[in-house]
């Protein structure tokens, strides 16, 4: 079974106008509300592609209810830790350009974070836990590594989507992968990076430093995956881009979900890269007609 843990769900509230004119009052073209958050996009996808899973983290208030029915209309099996503080609310503007606007995340009291801790007590060896996304600033720094240690104990497997000091301590406990975007790849190890060439050396780094794989998504240049055993590269694929929020959560859910199945990293890449731009040509999260129309067109070459 995979799990996917969000700590900080949200509300995305997605709004499109032409142009954002700062310091005026914008009328808006339209205006979408969407169940949010690294881990429940993940979900949405491995729900799509037909893999059993099921959402784990923290939700409250009238906010965390949207959140919750809206998994339940999306039949996305879900089991949250109930928290008293409201989910947060982000806001995506669509304008000339894409502007996120990401709150910090409710109030996690010490008996919330203590039910949610004990639901990793019924993790079985070779289950998968899926972390993503930021941790709420009322949680350890640490959490994911702690959380870590008790997936480990029970021999089930685990991948991390998040960034900072919060990824890099979870890289020397061997996560199946890790998906940084080529920005928060360079933020990691404070350079600028330039080219692909550097991007694999980076990647190689990751690996050096634990990771099992590193898959690097690129946006519209498509994505990188670093093994110890090669490296592999895809441009993406031409399309109409919609909204690509959420399109690096795809990626990772096509990877872990086919990894999970197959083991067969190359394979797993392969459903990452159509799963990403499946999203970021949908309005929503991509449907599986949408992944499996895209899939003939990602050519992988060894880099
Ligand atoms: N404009 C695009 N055209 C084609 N494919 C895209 C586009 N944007 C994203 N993708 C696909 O989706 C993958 C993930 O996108 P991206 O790099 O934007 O992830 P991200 O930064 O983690 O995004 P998010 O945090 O919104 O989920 C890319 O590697 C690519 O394969
Ligand atoms: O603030 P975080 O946890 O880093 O990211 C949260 C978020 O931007 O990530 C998803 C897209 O990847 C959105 O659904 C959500 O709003």
């Amino acid at each position: 079974m995979i799990y996917t843990v969000t700590l900080n769900p949200s509300i995305d509230y997605v709004v499109q106008l032409p142009q954002l004119e700062l310091g005026e009052v914008n009328r808006l073209k339209t205006s979408y509300k969407f169940p949010g958050g690294k881990g429940i996009n993940v979900s949405r996808i491995l729900s799509e592609l037909g893999y059993a899973n099921q959402a784990w983290g923290f939700l409250g208030g009238f906010t965390g209810e949207f959140v919750s029915q809206s998994l339940q209309r999306l039949k996305v099996d879900a089991n949250f830790t109930k928290i008293a503080a409201d989910t947060r609310i982000n806001v995506k503007l669509k304008a000339d350009q894409e502007t996120e606007l990401n709150a910090p995340g409710p109030e996690i009291t010490t008996s919330e974070k203590q039910a949610f801790v004990d639901q990793f007590d019924d993790l079985k060896a070779g289950d998968m836990v899926i972390f993503s996304g930021s941790v709420p600033s009322s949680l350890p720094e640490t959490f994911y590594f702690d959380l870590i240690q008790k997936v480990k104990a029970c021999q089930a497997e685990y991948a991390v989507d998040t960034t900072g000091e919060a990824l890099k301590k979870t890289l020397a406990t061997h996560p199946v992968v890790v998906k940084p975007n080529n920005h928060e790849l360079a933020d990691l190890f404070g350079v600028e990076l330039n080219s692909l060439a550097e991007i694999k050396h980076y990647g190689q780094e990751l690996i050096k430093m634990g990771a099992q794989n590193v898959m690097i998504s690129m946006a519209g240049d498509g994505g990188m995956l670093v093994t110890p055993n090669g490296c592999y590269r895809s441009a993406a694929p031409k399309g109409t881009v919609q909204n690509s929020v959420g399109a690096g959560d795809s990626m990772l859910a096509g990877f872990t979900g086919t990894f999970d199945a197959t083991h067969d990293p190359v394979e797993s890449f392969r459903y990452g890269l159509a799963s990403g731009s499946a999203t970021a040509f949908s309005a929503d999260i991509a449907t599986k007609a949408k992944i499996e129309e895209i899939l003939p067109q990602i050519k992988i070459e060894n880099f």
